[in-house]
């Protein structure tokens, strides 16, 4: 069973956005492409059969599109359906212009283009074969005859589809990919901070322990274990929320009572750690117990007499082998602070 399945709204604004996209794209390229396209048809003395279609494909077809997306059951998938409706109309100018060199080229790579980046090879292959049905299909409309000259007129025409669309092409890839920089930053925050307490969690503190560990072997660290006394009471008596409210009040205070570089983090449950690095035990007193008087100060709308208390087991980074040892070091100290009435400081050094 899937744990998680992003909720029917952000599908409907994702496809949404993704529509939009494709719709602004194909009313540039359409119109574009319309200039170059009427002006070698123009020069063929083609009909005004294809002309017209010509006119339906540029003006008319984007609309028509976002409206069959739009209207349908399964957005993503009429759009797909429409990128194929392009290729064949793509294939069929191309052929219609007796492969006319310029032109024929810029809306080619075009389709290239486009295709790979919405879709990769996959959708490239597909359009490809939808693009050569289209040739396959107007090649004998239009003579079977291979029109090479390229006049004045149609390479002025065809400048703007090979610079403006291949500006705002860029610019809506680079929009994309800026956003998917944006979604992976706050991934990897929410994989290695707790949303709830704000502070970084077991994955991102066993990372910081370690590089912290190693980094201690030229100058002394300290490590603190705080566990909050008594929480098991505080949600008995007053409810879990008021249990939640100590948790973010106790976090709130290491964030603010903790310099730059040291690093509090949650334990699990109610507890919670501070590396320190570049500190004696002395100093590490010193933060524990500004951290004891902070706490304190906590105070639950339900009880205002209530006193919030922490035990904090405090253990240096000497003669320890590993950072896992360091940790047990330090959560043994406060064991034994928890054990001696709690409300204190205690180190195994001090024990
Ligand atoms: N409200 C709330 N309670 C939590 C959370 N995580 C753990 N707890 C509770 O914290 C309590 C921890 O219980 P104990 O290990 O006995 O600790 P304690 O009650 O603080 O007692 P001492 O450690 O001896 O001071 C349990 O009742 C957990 O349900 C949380 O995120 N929110």
């Amino acid at each position: 069973m899937a744990y998680f399945s992003a909720d029917e709204s952000l599908v409907r604004e994702r496809s949404d956005r993704f529509l939009r996209r494709m719709y602004l794209m194909r009313m540039l390229g359409t119109f574009l492409c319309f200039f170059p396209i009427a002006s070698v048809l123009l020069e063929r003395d083609a009909s005004w059969i294809p002309l017209g279609f010509l006119v339906l494909n540029a003006f008319v077809w984007p609309h028509v599109a976002m409206l069959i997306s739009r209207r349908s059951k399964h957005p993503n998938q009429a759009e797909f359906r429409n990128l194929a409706f392009d290729a064949i109309a793509g294939g069929a100018w191309v052929a219609l212009m007796g492969l006319c060199p310029l032109p024929s080229a810029v809306l080619t790579s075009i389709l290239i283009a486009d295709r790979f980046s919405a879709g990769g090879w996959q959708l490239l292959r597909r359009a490809a074969l939808f693009y050569c049905a289209g040739f396959i299909v107007c090649w004998p409309l239009s003579g079977m005859e291979i029109y090479p000259d390229v006049s004045d007129r149609t390479l002025w025409l065809t400048l703007p589809l090979s610079t403006i669309y291949i500006i705002a092409f860029s610019a809506a890839n680079y929009s994309i990919s800026r956003k998917l920089r944006d979604k992976q930053h706050e991934l990897e925050k929410a994989a290695l901070m707790d949303p709830f307490l704000g502070l970084p969690n077991r994955r991102l503190l066993d990372r910081r322990l370690m590089l912290e560990f190693e980094r201690s072997k030229q100058d002394l660290a300290c490590l603190m274990v705080l566990g909050v006394d008594d929480l098991k009471m505080v949600n008995d008596l007053f409810g879990r929320e008021a249990g939640d409210y100590v948790l973010r009040s106790v976090s709130a205070i290491l964030r603010q009572e903790t310099a730059p570089h040291d690093f509090p983090a949650i334990l699990g449950g109610d507890e919670f750690v501070v590396i320190l690095p570049g500190i004696s035990e002395e100093q590490a007193y010193a933060v524990g117990y500004r951290l004891l008087l902070k706490t304190s100060e906590i105070r639950l709308s339900q009880d205002s007499g209530f006193q919030c208390s922490l035990s904090i087991g405090v253990a240096t980074s000497r003669n320890h082998e590993n950072y896992n040892q360091w940790l047990a070091a330090a959560e043994q100290a406060l064991v034994t602070v928890k054990r001696n009435g709690k409300n204190s400081i205690g180190s195994a050094g001090r024990a």
